[in-house]
């Protein structure tokens, strides 16, 4: 069945397991660079979504949007309307501390949040929820495989991007343990606790908080591979 924001009518053109992207961009680049015989099984409201194999098994790629409303909704509706068992999110995240270089990969143990996301939704009233254990033991021996090393650790999933108080994320850093930050793994971990079904994030140091360093936008669109090669090559 279509949904508000998902135009396919035939599920068996997504993928059981699903990689999901904030930038719909990133979506194409994954879709154009590592699949086979694409479908777009998406465009509605510019937000796309494709279907191909990759090594000979199925899987979909699509863009959730910036934020825990977005991704809240593109999550939700791939969980409930169209039988998806698992999304790994695959993002960009800001580093907290110096012990994370631009490029490294991030694997989010847990979400810690200050959104009122998962209360509101009458899911949960924790502030820190947890990725699927099964799909990151999973994730961490592809990883291991394919030699990338992965930093495991809290991730602050926030609302905001850009802060009045720009050292706020020292307390964060300290209080929470959260390594990095990004804006969407707390949504999509209640929405798998909703829906039992299972979620995960691997994020890409795009920034850092703590030294200024940046990369450009094509950077965060195009570059980010390693973290699309361990999530591709995940068989869950
Ligand atoms: O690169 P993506 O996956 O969009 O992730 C990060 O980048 C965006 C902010 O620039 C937010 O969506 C944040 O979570
Ligand atoms: O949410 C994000 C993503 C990348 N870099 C940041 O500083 N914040």
């Amino acid at each position: 069945m279509a949904t508000p924001h998902i135009e396919l009518q035939d599920n068996n053109l997504i993928a059981k397991t699903v990689l999901m992207p904030g930038d719909p961009l990133r979506a194409k680049f994954i879709a154009e660079t590592y699949l086979k015989d694409v479908v777009q099984i998406n465009g509605v409201r510019n937000m796309f979504g494709y279907t191909g194999t990759y090594k000979g098994r199925k899987i979909t790629v699509m863009g959730s949007g910036m934020g825990m409303p977005s991704i809240g909704i593109y999550s939700y509706e791939l969980f409930k309307f169209y039988d998806v068992d698992t999304i790994i999110r695959i993002g960009s995240a800001g580093a907290y501390t110096d012990k994370l270089n631009l490029y490294d990969v991030v694997l989010a143990k847990n979400a810690w949040s200050e959104s009122s996301y998962a209360k509101t939704m009458g899911v949960s009233n924790k502030k820190k929820l947890a990725a699927t254990k099964k799909v990151n033991n999973k994730i961490k021996k592809t990883a291991q495989k394919l030699g990338i090393p992965v930093h495991e650790g809290t991730i602050h999933s926030s609302d905001v991007f850009y802060r009045i108080n720009g050292d706020e994320y020292k307390e964060i850093y300290e209080k929470q343990d959260a390594i990095c930050v990004e804006m969407e793994s707390f949504a999509l971990f209640a929405n798998a606790l909703a829906t039992g079904k299972n979620a995960a994030c691997l994020l890409t140091i795009s920034d850092s908080l703590v030294t200024h360093e940046a990369t450009s936008a094509e950077e965060r669109q195009n570059a980010f591979t390693k973290m699309m090669e361990i999530a591709l090559n995940t068989k869950i």
